[in-house]
């Protein structure tokens, strides 16, 4: 494609050099540029892309996009806004890949994952062929694709995988989409269908400040579904709302798409009542607009009965029968990395979950104490270079749900780890937690030994924070580090 070609996707630039330069290719790490590329310079909060635009040149770009005039040799494309224009430009050169499928995106701070999961089960119970895209991984039908973020990809990233799902004739995509991902930009060059919100708690203030902000962050996903009016029931748009969660109410205000509320205890168009946990999972009764149904499902837990009802209102926008939807919510077995359990036959219950925000721990740990018949004992850490608020949050929601704490490390990243387990203790002591009932272990395979080492029959261990995380990221290294494996090995060490 020529330069040319790639700027009319932007009303305002200016074209510095030839405009007929041929572009094979996209790129805006210069650690990734090949023979043909357009880098793009992007100013970022830690880097500056601009600087690194002569390492491109030598590795072969043979344009750039720039926010200034470089003087370099190869031609460049001068916009006002390069984050913007990688956006624009991403969409134009992959052939705008969100208008060939469904987007189905899923925002909040927690239940993002497991809800794709569900949603995406559903969907492909009816023969679609679906893309998913979230931390867990990144799929189309069966095939993985690596997964280079943790969470939503960069822009021009997101538009290349959208154009390989496009390609395999992925009718539709379910996906992650974090607040970073909004704020950013990530997602701006793409048309979604629905949107679904989960749910508003603390989480990620080092980035947006303040609770406002955040919400705002999120905001943007509803206030893009510009669309609930067509005679065409295909092109319209929804916006999943949780009726629980009162930042709700502002994306109703922001959506132009059609409004669908779940929840349990507000008024809603998809409700669970008389919920009951077994020891085989949770039911409920559903009331919508579709029908009522008894649904007995596999998953554990309150939070995920929203997770479910949230699935349930999207798969309903789709048409989808609600018989069939309730066959393939029954059917999940678990998410990966939440409420996992760990069974080497032991008398004591190991469990592995994601819960790494105040609120998600509270869910977790308030699901154990609904069926835990011995002790609780909860091993847990915060993440380094994150919101460093959370940390005695969720230490006193550990204090207060635990007979036990094992405060220990959760990717450090370039924080000291005993620092970080010094920020969750306050925590434990502002509710008078007793001394005798916690450590402070930043080793985290120590902390899971001596957890399983001590536990008693029907205790039950909830090692929480990294699920289905496979490292440990020290200094900017991912050392191997899998809690169901350390757990594994812990437990059947202790019964030889
Ligand atoms: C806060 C944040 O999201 N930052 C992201 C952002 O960084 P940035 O704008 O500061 O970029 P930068 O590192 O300053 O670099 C600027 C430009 O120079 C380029 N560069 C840089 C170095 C070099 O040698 N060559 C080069 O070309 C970079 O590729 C980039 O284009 O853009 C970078 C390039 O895409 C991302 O790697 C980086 O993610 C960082 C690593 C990160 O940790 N992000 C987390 C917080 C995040 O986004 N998490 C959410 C999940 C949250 C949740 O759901 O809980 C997510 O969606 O993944
Ligand atoms: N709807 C929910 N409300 C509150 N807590 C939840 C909910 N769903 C899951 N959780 C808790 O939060 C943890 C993370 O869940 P999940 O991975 O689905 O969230 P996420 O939004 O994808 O997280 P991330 O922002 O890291 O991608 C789970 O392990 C569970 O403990
Ligand atoms: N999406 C979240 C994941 C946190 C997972 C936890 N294990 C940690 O490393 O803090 C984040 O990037 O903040
Ligand atoms: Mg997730």
């Amino acid at each position: 494609m020529k330069l040319q070609e790639l700027a009319s996707a932007l009303l305002i630039t200016h074209i510095h050099g030839d405009k007929d330069t041929e572009i094979t290719g996209i790129e805006a790490d210069s650690r990734k540029v090949k023979q043909g590329d357009l880098f793009l310079c992007i100013p970022g909060l830690t880097a500056d892309g601009h600087d690194y635009a002569p390492k491109a040149i030598a590795l072969g770009a043979s344009a750039l996009v720039t926010e200034r005039v470089l003087d370099v040799s190869v031609p460049q494309l001068v916009v006002k806004d390069a984050r913007y224009a990688m956006a624009a430009i991403s969409a134009h050169f992959f052939g705008y890949p969100s208008k060939e499928l469904k987007i189905i995106g899923i925002t909040g701070t927690n239940g993002k994952t497991t809800s794709t999961y569900i949603l995406e089960k559903i969907i492909a119970d009816q023969g679609h062929l679906t893309g998913l895209m979230g931390n867990i991984h990144i799929k189309i039908g069966d095939e993985y694709i690596e997964n280079k973020a943790t969470n939503t990809q960069e822009a021009l990233e997101l538009q290349r995988i959208l154009r390989k799902m496009a390609d395999a004739g992925t009718d539709y995509c379910i996906m992650e989409v974090s607040s970073h991902g909004l704020d950013m930009g990530r997602v701006k060059g793409i048309q979604f269908r629905s949107g679904i919100f989960t749910n508003l708690t603390q989480d990620h203030l080092d980035y947006h400040k303040t609770m406002d902000g955040y919400a705002a962050a999120k905001g943007l996903l509803f206030s893009r579904l510009g669309n609930g009016f067509s005679s065409d029931p295909n092109a319209r748009q929804y916006a999943i709302l949780n009726a629980d969660d009162e930042a709700s109410q502002m994306f109703h205000r922001l959506t132009a798409a059609q409004v669908i509320t779940y929840g349990i205890h507000n008024d809603c168009d998809v409700r669970a009542s008389d919920i009951r946990m077994t020891s085989q999972g949770t039911e409920f009764q559903l009331h919508s607009f579709a029908g009522e149904a008894s649904i007995h499902m596999q998953l554990v837990g309150k939070f995920n009965v929203y997770n479910v009802l949230g699935a349930i209102a999207a798969a309903l926008a789709e048409g989808i029968p609600l018989a069939a939807i309730r066959t393939s919510v029954e059917r999940i077995a678990v998410v990966e990395g939440r409420m996992e359990v760990v069974n080497e036959g032991q008398e004591y219950l190991v469990l592995v979950d994601y819960a790494h925000t105040p609120d998600g721990l509270e869910n977790a740990l308030s699901t154990v104490s609904e069926f835990a018949e011995g002790k609780i004992i909860t091993v847990f850490g915060c993440g380094g270079d994150r919101d460093k608020t959370k940390r005695p949050l969720m230490g006193k929601v550990a204090a207060h749900y635990s007979d036990f704490v094992y405060v220990t490390s959760d990717n450090p990243r370039t924080e000291d780890p005993d620092g970080i387990l010094a920020d969750i203790e306050p925590g434990l002591k502002e509710v008078n937690y007793p001394s005798n009932q916690y450590i402070l272990l930043a080793d985290r395979k120590k902390a899971i030994q001596k957890a399983i080492e001590e536990a008693g029959p029907k205790d039950v261990i909830l090692i929480a924070g990294k699920g289905h995380e496979t490292y440990q990221d020290i200094m900017g290294v991912k050392h191997d580090f899998d809690d169901r494996l350390v757990a594994k090995a812990a437990i059947k060490g202790r019964t030889q």
